[in-house]
């Protein structure tokens, strides 16, 4: 039996399906969280008699007639898969604007059953939903829920299998002049009076509730990104430089550092196994993966609390503060959602793109998604920031200030070159604050960190591995002394001059940039494989062996490099299935490419300027870059003009 949980967005779909299948989909306190069709079993305490029965979670919609991708989805499921039961989760503190989608869902033929969800907010208002009257009116049982404290949902699961078996399609509810045109009219009107015969508010309508006060300053007109600014550099200065840092700090230079590598050499020589071997495992996968798994701490407090900060609300507001903004650049104030999931990953982060109705919006979004550094980057800053600016709290947040600043710049500029027009409004509907929950932010941070954890146990060990064998052998197969005649430094040596402009000296830093396209965090244990072997000195400590490499300047600039070149392979792959034109999906690679490689160099040659008072190397070859840059982009510019020029000239004569 295949149960369908379908509703508004951000009624609880996903919360009651992790609820009754114990899965972790992600949930949010806004709309379009979830994108994607999800499956699942149910779990033991919720279906005792053991029935054969598939839960399947879909993305919310307002109506049965799509808007969005995703809405898509959802009506796509219901009409082509025809689930048994339909279970309609309808927002309790928000009913009036559920049941339009609730009517319609009742006139496909499959059973129905309604879960007044989010009874808790009901309670706590003091609101009443009459819920014999409204199941009267709607031919369907309603069953009270609150999914986050897993109440009424034994009884919810019982009634909905047993509708499955009795497989009897309720009589959809009738009102008048359905086939006429302006049934959407009719509908809502038929909407309203079953409000007003169900709905007891004890509210007055006109009252300011704590929500509608905070608003007036939080999402204030010039107040609300400020608020935003200092709210996030807050939580990253905690996160990377405070508590996360300092616990990161630990793990890395005592537990990863000391106690595991000396454990495995002490272990391994016992075992009595071949040298090689035994520098493969420590230097190598033991390394490798200790220098990523080492910020672990970091990454963890950092997700626990953008997850607290969602939770309670405060999420859906940035995306209203952004929404003027973004308005002004060719954005949407949903492209702000995409990029808040991507300082998690990328990769759902690229695929929430899919909220966003506008086309042109949609792939702007899509491109500049990956500038904001997501969780497998945190490693790289950390780590840079560590060695070269041991002192200051500055350089974690300002990533992040250079990624929304590149986001703008990259809004207008991709919206100049390629885009011709776009077309959107912005409708989002606010939820109520509220207390963020401690438990729904850890579990979130568990579920991270076994994502983490996970990476860096599977991709991140394997390409370690292949990294230590790499430095350590020739083509032909033979150990080398010198790590400069190794198969890794011969690809890294061809790689290397196209780097040479950024400043970037040495087939170590091409060779750590390549396996950073593999997975991000590639790049920092490809740095602890190269340079266990090639130095004394430790990775991680201010002046320690990466200093050998760069001056802070080229650091600063290495740092900019992978941030804001192209993301990892898997979230390219995203790209490409969100841009639906392979067209599109290269111009963005290029585009990607293109911001990142003339920052770096602008960093090291405009920094190396400043701060040394002489030109970085590579200083020619920069400035013919940056002059070949200038004419492509006002040339092409200049194209895109009279193209826009020529179409509205068309479009006129039309
Ligand atoms: N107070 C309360 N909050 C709830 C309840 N159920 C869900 N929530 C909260 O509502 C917000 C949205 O939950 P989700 O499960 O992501 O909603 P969804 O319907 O899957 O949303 P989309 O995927 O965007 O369509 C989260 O902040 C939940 O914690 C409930 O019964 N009571
Ligand atoms: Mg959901």
């Amino acid at each position: 039996m295949k149960i369908a949980l379908t509703g508004n967005p951000n009624c609880g779909k996903t919360t009651l399906f992790n609820a009754i299948t114990g899965k972790t989909e992600t949930v949010g306190n806004w709309s379009g969280v979830t994108v994607e069709k999800k499956e699942g079993s149910l779990k033991k305490k919720y279906n005792p008699k053991k029935e054969d029965v598939t839960i399947v979670d879909l993305p919310g919609a307002y109506s049965i007639s799509p808007f969005t991708g995703e809405e898509a989805i959802t009506r796509d499921f219901i009409l082509d898969e025809k689930p048994d039961v339909i279970v309609n989760i309808v927002d309790g503190a928000n009913v009036s604007r559920s049941l339009f989608f609730t009517t319609q869902l009742m006139e496909l033929g499959i059973p129905v059953i309604i879960a007044l969800n989010k009874e808790d907010i009901l309670n706590k208002r003091g609101d009443e939903v009459d819920k014999a009257t409204l199941g009267k009116l709607l031919h369907s049982k309603v069953i009270p829920t609150t999914a986050t404290s897993e109440d009424g949902l034994l009884n919810l699961m019982n009634e909905a299998i047993a509708l499955g078996k009795e497989n009897k399609t309720q009589v959809a509810p009738k009102f008048e002049g359905k086939e006429s045109a302006d049934s959407d009219k009719k509908r809502q009107k038929f909407v309203d009076e079953i409000i007003s015969k169900c709905q007891v508010t004890k509210r007055r309508v006109d009252e300011v509730t704590f929500s509608d006060k905070v608003d007036r300053i939080v999402a204030h007109k010039w107040l609300g990104l400020p608020i935003f600014f200092l709210i996030m550099w807050g939580v990253y200065t905690f996160s990377i430089e405070g508590l996360g840092g300092y616990l990161s700090g630990y793990f890395n230079d005592v537990l990863f550092g000391e106690v595991v590598p000396e454990a495995a050499n002490g272990f391994l020589e016992g075992l009595g196994v071949s040298p090689i071997l035994q520098a493969l495992i420590v230097d190598g996968a033991i390394g490798g993966v200790g220098a990523v798994v080492g910020f672990l701490p970091l990454i963890m407090v950092l997700f626990f609390c953008l997850s607290l900060l969602e939770d309670c609300g405060y999420m859906a507001r940035v995306a209203v503060i952004m929404d003027r903004y973004f308005k002004k650049i060719g954005l949407s104030g949903k492209s702000i959602i995409p990029m808040i999931i991507g300082s998690g990953c990328a990769i759902p982060g690229v695929m929430g793109t899919r909220t966003i109705e506008d086309v042109n919006e949609r792939r702007m979004t899509t491109i500049l998604t990956p500038f904001v550094p997501c969780g497998a980057k945190l490693p790289i800053i950390a780590l840079f920031a560590a060695v070269f600016f041991p002192e200051s709290t500055w350089v974690g947040p300002s990533m992040y200030i250079i990624a929304i600043a590149m986001i703008i710049i990259g809004g207008l500029l991709l919206k100049k070159l390629f885009v011709w027009e776009n077309t959107s409004m912005f409708i989002m509907e606010l939820p109520e604050y509220k207390w963020p929950s401690l438990s729904h932010a850890f579990k979130q941070m568990i579920d991270k960190a076994k994502g983490f954890i996970y990476k860096a146990t599977t991709i991140i060990l394997v390409c370690n591995t292949f990294v230590w064998f790499a430095q350590a052998y020739s083509w032909g197969l033979n150990p080398v002394e010198d790590q400069s005649l190794s198969i890794l430094a011969s690809i890294g040596t061809v790689i290397a001059p196209i780097l040479i402009p950024l400043g970037f000296v040495g087939w170590q830093l091409a060779a750590a940039a390549i396996t950073g396209f593999i997975a991000k965090e590639n790049v920092v244990a490809t740095f602890a494989v190269l340079l266990a072997v090639a130095s004394e000195e430790a990775l991680h400590l201010p002046g320690g062996a990466l200093a050998e490499l760069f001056t802070p300047v080229t650091a600063f600039a290495y740092l900019v490099f992978n941030l804001f070149t192209p993301p990892c392979f898997a979230a390219i792959g995203a790209m490409n299935s969100e841009m639906g034109s392979k067209k599109w999906l290269f111009k963005g690679l290029a585009f990607q490419f293109g911001v990142g490689y003339v920052l770096a160099m602008l960093v090291t040659q405009i920094g190396s300027l400043i701060v040394y008072g002489t030109p970085a190397t590579g200083f020619v070859p920069a400035i013919i870059v940056a002059v070949a840059t200038v004419v492509y982009l006002v040339t092409a510019i200049k194209k895109a003009d009279k193209e826009r020029e020529r179409l509205q000239e068309l479009e006129m004569s039309a």
